[in-house]
């Protein structure tokens, strides 16, 4: 079963200048444990189809189906409640809860999904915090931590509730080079463990790290390999 299968999506924006078309017949299918690039020009249709994925926007035709739902058919609060569950987010600035620590950052969402009892959360996060090498960082503020260490604990909250989808829009934007290389090698690592990453890059580095590609061009595929 795949874990994502896009199907004929499009999608339509209504703007001020009229309707602007930013994906056009979309298809992709990609299976657990697939490392996926996504790449293509500024304005290709990225982020429009990570939104399709996510859930955070709906198609204007086609279906979108990843782990297991009907993602363009769930309403409002569904959706909420299936992607605390099924996709875990990183972004490129890290997003972190600055008053909360490391360790309550990465029990967050556990605790907004009520997914494990409360005693066990926090050696829960412990454990998670340990898988991407931050273990000692658990109760400092994020402010206290390097920018490599602060995308690890978003990593670390991403993977909280298990999810089966890692979704990550441009994570080494930020970071410099040698750490850059770091986070990719941990997303390597989280997907050969069975989580399907997909991951926007703008960067090259990507190469030795990733499974397949897909490209887009003007809202369609280009390329997929
Ligand atoms: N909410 C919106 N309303 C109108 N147009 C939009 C909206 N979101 C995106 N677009 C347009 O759709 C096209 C695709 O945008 P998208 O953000 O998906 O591209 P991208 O490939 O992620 O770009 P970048 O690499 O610059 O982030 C762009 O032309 C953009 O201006």
């Amino acid at each position: 079963m795949p874990v994502i299968d896009v199907r004929e999506v499009t999608k339509t924006y209504d703007t001020p200048q009229g309707p602007f078309t930013a994906l056009r017949g979309v298809s992709l299918r990609t299976g657990p444990g697939e490392f996926l690039a996504v790449v293509g020009r500024s304005g290709s249709g990225k982020s429009t189809l990570i939104n399709m994925i996510t859930g955070i926007d709906r198609p204007t035709s086609g279906e979108v189906h990843v782990a297991g739902a009907a993602v363009h058919e769930l309403d409002q609060r569904a959706l909420a409640v299936w992607r605390g569950r099924n996709v875990g987010v990183v972004f490129q600035f890290f997003q972190l809860l600055p008053t909360l620590t490391v360790a309550e950052n990465v029990m967050l969402p556990m605790d907004f999904c009520d997914t494990y009892p409360r005693g066990e959360r926090r050696s829960r996060a412990l454990e998670l915090l340990e898988r991407v090498g931050i273990a000692e960082q658990a109760d400092k503020l994020p402010a206290a931590l390097s920018g490599g260490q602060q995308q690890r604990a978003a990593i670390a909250r991403a993977l909280s509730n298990d999810p089966p989808l890692l979704v990550a829009d441009e994570p080494t934007g930020n970071l410099d080079s040698a750490t850059a290389i770091a986070v990719l090698e941990l997303f390597a690592a989280i997907a050969a463990g069975g989580t399907t990453v997909v991951m926007v890059t703008h960067g090259s580095e990507v190469a030795p790290y990733i499974t397949s590609t897909v490209e887009l061009a003007d809202g369609a595929v280009r390329a997929r390999v």
